[in-house]
C-alpha cells in the first residue's frame, strides 16, 4: 500500500495541510450556545476555550521503550535539540522586537513568540509580510515538558510543517523523531490519550483488559508499565481488543514495536466481551478476571475538534446521546470482568456530560455501592482538570435545555432516557462525581478530554457471588431469628420472601435505570434475564453473526519431542528451564518458518480459550529459519524482536562487546572480525559461524551510553554484522553519541548502496551470510504519525525525501 493511501487509512479526518486547517469554517452556533451555558467553565474563560477550540493542537510525543533507554534518549534530545531550540527561541524573540518596532505601526510584536503556536503564522499570512519572513520570526517556541508525565518522558513542541520548513533545526528534530518513531523509541500521542494508562496504575503483574484498544497508544503505554521492571517477562498480561477487525491490524504494529511476549490482540465487541478461562476442564471452567480494565470508549469525540476539524460543521448537542448506550454497556462488562478490588479507568475525548458524568453515574446507580470512584489527582502533578459536574442539563436538537427527563417535550422522548441527566441530589451526595476529572483545552493547550477511575469494592449485586452471598445472608437471618423466636421452621411466608428477594433484578429500584433498559438493548442484566437469553457463567452472548475479516493463521503450541527443538536449543544452550512449551507456531502445513514466543499466562489464555476468543496476533519472534552452509547444525536465526525477553536464556553463543565494537558493527554493517577489539576477537574466535548475541554494558572508563544493549547479529568466516533493523541501528548510534550528519549520510549511501546490493550480497555469501530477514530490509521510514489519526508533521513524500 501506498504511503499516501496508508495515511488516509489512518487519518480519516485529517486536516491534510495547515492552509485547509485556516480556511475551514470552524464555528458552530449550537456548539458555542452550549459550552457557553452548560457551566464547564467560568462565564470569563469561555472565550478563551471558543478561541483554542479553533487552533490547531500542537505536537506532542512520548519517549517509549524500556526505562534506562528512554533516559539516554532523552538526554541527546535535550542536549541536541531543546537546548539550540531555546537558544534559536530566544534570538528570534530579540529579531522580532527589532524588526516590528521598526515595522509602521510599531506594535508589540515581541509577545508574538508567547502566543500559541500558529496563531502568529496565520495572522502573518493574512497580512502582507512575506510567509518565509514572518516564518523566521515566529515559527521557534521553546519545547514544552508535559510536567505531570512521569520522569520528563513527555514534551510538546512546535513542528508544524511550516516551522519545519524554515528552521534547519526544526528540520533535523523532525527527521530524528520520525526515525526515532520509526525504530519504536518515541511516541507521537496526544498529550491527553496519555492519561488513562498513567492513572490505571499498572504494574507487572497486573492483568489488564484495554477493552477499545485500536489504535493502539494506550495499549502500548499498557504495556510499557507492564515492562518497567526491564527484568525478564512480567508475569502480568495486557489482552488488547477492538471491535473493528480492521483496526486490530493498526494494533499489530503498535505492539511488535513493543516486543512484549505478555500482550495479545483479540476482536471482540466489548460489550460481550468472553469471560476468559484459565483451565481446559469443560465440566468445571475457571475463569479469569483482571485487576485492571481500560475503558476508552467510542465517542462523539468533540474534544478532538483542534484536530477533526469536521466536527465542526457536523457537531450536535444530540451527538452524545447516541452512544451513551453503548458506554454504558461497555463499562458494564468491565466492571464484571474486574475482579473486586480492582481499577477501571473510564475515558472519552468527548466534553459532554451524557458520554462522561451520566455514563458514570448511571454505572454506580446500577452497582449500589460496590464500585466508587477513586481519587486519583495526585498521580498527574501539575495537570490542570476540572472536576466532574454533579449537575449538568441536556439540549436538544433545537437548542432547547431540559434539567430533567421529565421536562423532554414528547417529540423528543424516545432519544433521551433518564440515565442522561443529573442524578437526584441523594444520589449526587453518595456518587462524588467531582472526582471525575475534565480537561479542557484552553488550559493546557490541549484537546478536551474526560477521565475517571472506578474502584470495585464488592461483587456487582446482579452477579452469581452477590445472588449467593445474598441468599446466604437471609439465611443466616433465618436461622438467627428462628433461634431466638423458637418458632420451629420457617413459614411459606418468609421462603416466598427470600425467593422474591432473590429473584428481584438487582437494580430494579431506581427510575432510571427501568427506563434506561426500555430504551437501551435487551440485553438486560439481572439474572432472570441472563437465563432467559441463555447467558452462560462466561458472560452475555452476542447474536451469532457471520465473523468477518481476515482469518487469522492458528497459534500451535509446539509439542514436546518435536523434532525441530533440538538443535536450535543444542544450538544456543538454551537450558532445560527454557520454557519451550511457550513457543509457537503460526502455520498448521509445510515448513515451520518461526517460532514465537509467549508469556506463561498468554499460553494459559491461548490453550484455554480456542474456539471462543478471535484471536488476531501476540508474541515475539524467537527464531526464524534461515538456513545458510555456514551452519550445518542449526537453520534458525535468532530475531532482534526476542532479544529483551530471552537473551537472558542463551547460555552459548552470548558476546560481550566493548563501545568501540559496538559502534563499529553499527557503522560498517559488515566489519572484518580484525576490526573487533582483542577481548571481542577471542571470544569470537571460540564460535562457530551463525548468530550471536552481543551485549554491550557500561563500564567506568566507558560509561556512556548509560544503559545495556543487547542485540543479535552473526559471525561470519572473517566478518560480524548486527541483524538490528536500519532504525533501530540508528537509534543505538545516536545512544553512542554519533552525530546526525553522520546517520544522515548512512542513509544517504544506502541508496547509492542500492546498486551495488548484488555485489554486496554476494560477498556476504561467501562469508556466509544468510540473506536479511524480511522485516530487517531496508524500510522507508513513514511520516512521524499521532497514534490515534493525528496530522502528519510533513506531507507525504516530503519527509522520505529527506533521507
Ligand atoms: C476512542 S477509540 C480508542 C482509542 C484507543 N484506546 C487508543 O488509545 O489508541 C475507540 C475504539 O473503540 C472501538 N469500538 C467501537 N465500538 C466498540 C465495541 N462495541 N467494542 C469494542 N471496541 C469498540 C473503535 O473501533 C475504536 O477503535
Amino acid at each position: 500500500m501506498g504511503r499516501r493511501k496508508w495515511q488516509n487509512q489512518r487519518n480519516p479526518l485529517p486536516y491534510k495541510n495547515e492552509r485547509n486547517y485556516s480556511q475551514t469554517t470552524k464555528d458552530n452556533v449550537l456548539f458555542r450556545k452550549y459550552y457557553s451555558n452548560l457551566g464547564l467553565m467560568p462565564e470569563s474563560e469561555v472565550q478563551d476555550f471558543y478561541d483554542r477550540m479553533k487552533e490547531p493542537l500542537p505536537v506532542t510525543f512520548r519517549i517509549t521503550g524500556y526505562k534506562s533507554q528512554a533516559n539516554e534518549l532523552l538526554k541527546i534530545i535535550r542536549t541536541q535539540f531543546f537546548d539550540s531550540l531555546v537558544g534559536a527561541s530566544a534570538s528570534v524573540k530579540s529579531q522580532n522586537n527589532s524588526t516590528t518596532s521598526s515595522t509602521a505601526d510599531g506594535g508589540g510584536g515581541g509577545e508574538k513568540a508567547a502566543v500559541p503556536w500558529g496563531q502568529g503564522a496565520v495572522a502573518f499570512n493574512a497580512g502582507d509580510v512575506p510567509v518565509s519572513k514572518a516564518l523566521t520570526m515566529d515559527a521557534i517556541k521553546p519545547p514544552k515538558c508535559l510536567t505531570w508525565y512521569p520522569d520528563q518522558l513527555a514534551w510538546q513542541i512546535d513542528l508544524s510543517r511550516k516551522a519545519v520548513r524554515s528552521q534547519e533545526i526544526l528540520s533535523k528534530l523532525h527527521e530524528f523523531l520520525v526515525s526515532e518513531t520509526e525504530s519504536g523509541n518515541i511516541s507521537r500521542q496526544e498529550a491527553v490519550s496519555m492519561i488513562p494508562p498513567l492513572v490505571l496504575d499498572v504494574q507487572p503483574q497486573s492483568r489488564v483488559l484495554d477493552m477499545c484498544a485500536a489504535p493502539g497508544s494506550k495499549t502500548a503505554q499498557l504495556i510499557e508499565y507492564l515492562h518497567k521492571d526491564e527484568t525478564g517477562v512480567p508475569e502480568g498480561v495486557v489482552v488488547a481488543n477492538d471491535k473493528e477487525n480492521k483496526r486490530c491490524y493498526l494494533m499489530v504494529h503498535q505492539v511488535k514495536r513493543l516486543a512484549s511476549p505478555c500482550c495479545m490482540i483479540v476482536n471482540h465487541d466489548a460489550a460481550f466481551f468472553p469471560k476468559l478461562r484459565v483451565s481446559m476442564d469443560e465440566e468445571k471452567p475457571e475463569f479469569m478476571l483482571f485487576d485492571r480494565v481500560l475503558a476508552d470508549v467510542p465517542c462523539s469525540g468533540d474534544g478532538t475538534m483542534r484536530k477533526n476539524i469536521d466536527i465542526w460543521s457536523k457537531w450536535q448537542p444530540t451527538m452524545g446521546t447516541s452512544l451513551h448506550g453503548l458506554q454504558i454497556k461497555i463499562v458494564k462488562r468491565g466492571l464484571e470482568l474486574l475482579e473486586v478490588g480492582g481499577r477501571l479507568v473510564y475515558s472519552t475525548c468527548s466534553m459532554q456530560p451524557v458520554e462522561d458524568e451520566a455514563v458514570m453515574a448511571e454505572m454506580l446507580r446500577r452497582c449500589e455501592g460496590s464500585v466508587e470512584l477513586v481519587d486519583v489527582s495526585s498521580m498527574m502533578p501539575g495537570l490542570k482538570t476540572v472536576p466532574g459536574l454533579s449537575k449538568w442539563k441536556m439540549m436538544n436538537k433545537l437548542g432547547n435545555w431540559m434539567d430533567d427527563f421529565e421536562s423532554v417535550p414528547q417529540n423528543f422522548k424516545s432519544l433521551f432516557t433518564k440515565s442522561m441527566f443529573s442524578p437526584t441530589a441523594e444520589e449526587a451526595e453518595k456518587f462524588n462525581l467531582n472526582l471525575c476529572h475534565r480537561v479542557l483545552p484552553h488550559h493546557q493547550d490541549t484537546g478536551g478530554f474526560f477521565f475517571a477511575a472506578l474502584r470495585k469494592v464488592g461483587n456487582l449485586p446482579w452477579s452469581r457471588e452477590a445472588r449467593v452471598e445474598k441468599e446466604e445472608a437471609l439465611k443466616r437471618e433465618q436461622t438467627a431469628s428462628e433461634k431466638v423466636t423458637s418458632e420451629g421452621p420457617p413459614t411459606q411466608e418468609k421462603m416466598a420472601v427470600t425467593e422474591t428477594t432473590t429473584d428481584k433484578p438487582a437494580n430494579s429500584n431506581t427510575d432510571s435505570t427501568a427506563v434506561q433498559r426500555k430504551s437501551e438493548d435487551a440485553n438486560a442484566t439481572n439474572d432472570n434475564s441472563r437465563k432467559r437469553k441463555g447467558e452462560s457463567e462466561e458472560g452475555p452472548q452476542p447474536k451469532k453473526k457471520e465473523l468477518k475479516g481476515y482469518r487469522e493463521d492458528p497459534f500451535l503450541f509446539m509439542q514436546p519431542g518435536d523434532p525441530v527443538w533440538p538443535p536450535i536449543r543444542d544450538f544456543y544452550g538454551l537450558t532445560d528451564e527454557f520454557p519451550s512449551n511457550q513457543l509457537l507456531y503460526r502455520s498448521e502445513q509445510g515448513a515451520k518458518r518461526s517460532l514465537y514466543f509467549v508469556s506463561k499466562a498468554i499460553r494459559q489464555i491461548v490453550l484455554s480459550n480456542e474456539n471462543r476468543v478471535r484471536f488476531i496476533n501476540m508474541g515475539v519472534k524467537f527464531v526464524s529459519r534461515s538456513p545458510s552452509p555456514l551452519v550445518p547444525d542449526c537453520e534458525f536465526r535468532i530475531t532482534q524482536e526476542s532479544m529483551g525477553s530471552l537473551a537472558s536464556h542463551l547460555t552459548k553463543r552470548t558476546v560481550s562487546i566493548t563501545r568501540e565494537d559496538a559502534v563499529t558493527i553499527f557503522r560498517e554493517e559488515n566489519p572484518f572480525l580484525s576490526k573487533m577489539s582483542q577481548s571481542t576477537q577471542d571470544t569470537l574466535e571460540t564460535i562457530v559461524p551463525g548468530s550471536v548475541v552481543f551485549v554491550y554494558k557500561p563500564t567506568e572508563s566507558n560509561p556512556q551510553p548509560a544503559c545495556t544493549l543487547t542485540f543479535c547479529g552473526w559471525k561470519g568466516k572473517a566478518s560480524v554484522r548486527s541483524f538490528v533493523p536500519r532504525f533501530e541501528r540508528s537509534h543505538c548510534l545516536r545512544l553512542f553519541g554519533q552525530d546526525l550528519a553522520q546517520i544522515k549520510a548512512e542513509v544517504a549511501k544506502m541508496k547509492k548502496d542500492r546498486q551495488q546490493k548484488f555485489d554486496a550480497a554476494a560477498a556476504s555469501a561467501a562469508d556466509g551470510d544468510p540473506p536479511p530477514l524480511e522485516d530487517e530490509e531496508e524500510k522507508k521510514p513513514a511520516p512521524l504519525k499521532e497514534e490515534g489519526g493525528g496530522e502528519p508533521m510533513v506531507k507525504a513524500g516530503e519527509d522520505g525525501e529527506k533521507e
